[in-house]
């Protein structure tokens, strides 16, 4: 008896080549919804990470790691439906993926005025590599856009219909222009190529793993004040307003109603009830081109996507601090 591996015979003696064999049905290698989230281990990029992994999708974490941090995606690094990526979205990249969450780029005024080139090329370059990448996999694409595309608003409340009143040579514009080309080029691709995207304009966000020296108010608030009993640094004559929501309402604006365009709640200023010390406040010339108001108008997306924020300011602010007590305690050894 012989065996022998080579071409099969047919009926009749003439052999079967390799291509007119019947194909194996192949079992798809990925059956989970491969997401990318680019910025994944920043502060908004790691809490979306946390509920993408939980909701059970495949979850790809890009970063570069500039204002990102390993400590942010530490804990998922062992599960099984979650990768880290390092890499700069400013470079190309071949994926396979269904959903593209694009948040990479620094947030923070101070971090994205410290190289301001590099940010408009991120927000630019990074988001027509990310569009082309969607386009190329037919990836459903959302951008993390920010409220700073009103610049110093002159309408208030602000609706998704305002177009903003930005400096286009200041400081600031790395991002608010950067910001503003990366949605005009997210709706091209959507006009040309019928692509399926959203823009989420995010106003402030505070909450756990903002990074100790972010630089924005409610970090700086929450660690000088709260947690080393230092003066609040106020900037300008400090009357400026924002409104503020935790983390936990974003991601959930973003992952599950990010069917259309989400804009965020507004929640006064206050940090007065979670610290025990009087506040004490210092003045500090302010920056170039800070708003000087900005609320915006969750109608629309209150109507039609069932989003609203429900985290009031004191309990988010209350988390905030234990999660920056605990690693402030890390830092200096003493935990
Ligand atoms: O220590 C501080 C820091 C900031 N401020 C003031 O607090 C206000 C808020 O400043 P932040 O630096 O927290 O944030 P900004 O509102 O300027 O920008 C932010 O807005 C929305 C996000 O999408 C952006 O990523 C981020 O740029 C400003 O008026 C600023 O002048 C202080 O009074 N003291």
């Amino acid at each position: 008896m012989s065996t022998t591996s080579g071409p099969s015979k047919r009926k009749g003696g003439s052999e079967m080549t390799g291509e007119e064999r019947p194909a194996i049905k192949a079992k798809p290698r990925v059956e989970k919804n491969r997401v990318l989230v680019t910025g994944g281990a920043g502060f908004v990029g790691s809490h979306l990470c946390d509920y993408l992994v939980a909701r059970g999708d495949h979850v790809i974490c890009m970063d570069n790691f500039f204002t990102g941090s390993k400590d942010n995606i530490a804990h998922l690094l062992d599960r099984e439906n979650f990768e880290l990526i390092r890499h700069d979205v400013v470079e190309p990249i071949l994926l396979e993926v269904d959903q593209i969450f694009h948040l990479a780029c620094p947030a923070s005024p101070v971090h994205y005025k410290y190289n301001p080139i590099k940010t408009i090329k991120t927000s630019f370059i990074g988001t027509m590599n990310m569009l082309g990448l969607a386009k190329r996999c037919r990836a459903r694409f959302l951008i993390s856009s920010t409220s700073e595309v009103y610049g110093d608003p002159l309408q208030h409340p602000q609706t998704e219909e305002y177009w903003g009143n930005v400096n286009p040579i200041g400081e600031r514009s790395c991002y608010d222009e950067g910001k503003r080309a990366a949605e005009c080029l997210t709706m091209d691709y959507h006009r040309e190529h019928g692509q399926e995207v959203r823009i989420v304009r995010i106003f402030n966000t505070y909450g756990p793993r903002m990074a100790l020296d972010d630089g924005r108010v409610v970090s700086n608030f929450v660690s000088q004040q709260a947690l080393k009993n230092e003066p609040l640094t106020l900037f300008g004559d400090g009357k400026q307003t924002r409104s503020f929501q935790y983390v936990s309402d974003l991601i959930e604006g973003e992952a599950e109603g990010g069917a259309g365009f989400a804009t965020l709640p507004p929640q006064p200023r206050h940090t007065r009830h979670t610290h025990h010390h009087p506040l004490q406040l210092i003045w500090v010339e302010n920056t170039a081109d800070d708003p000087s108001r900005r609320r915006p108008d969750i109608t629309k997306a209150k109507t039609l996507l069932g989003w609203e924020p429900k985290i009031p300011l004191q309990e988010g602010l209350l988390k905030m601090v234990d999660d920056f007590k605990r690693r402030l305690r890390i830092e200096e050894g003493t935990s």
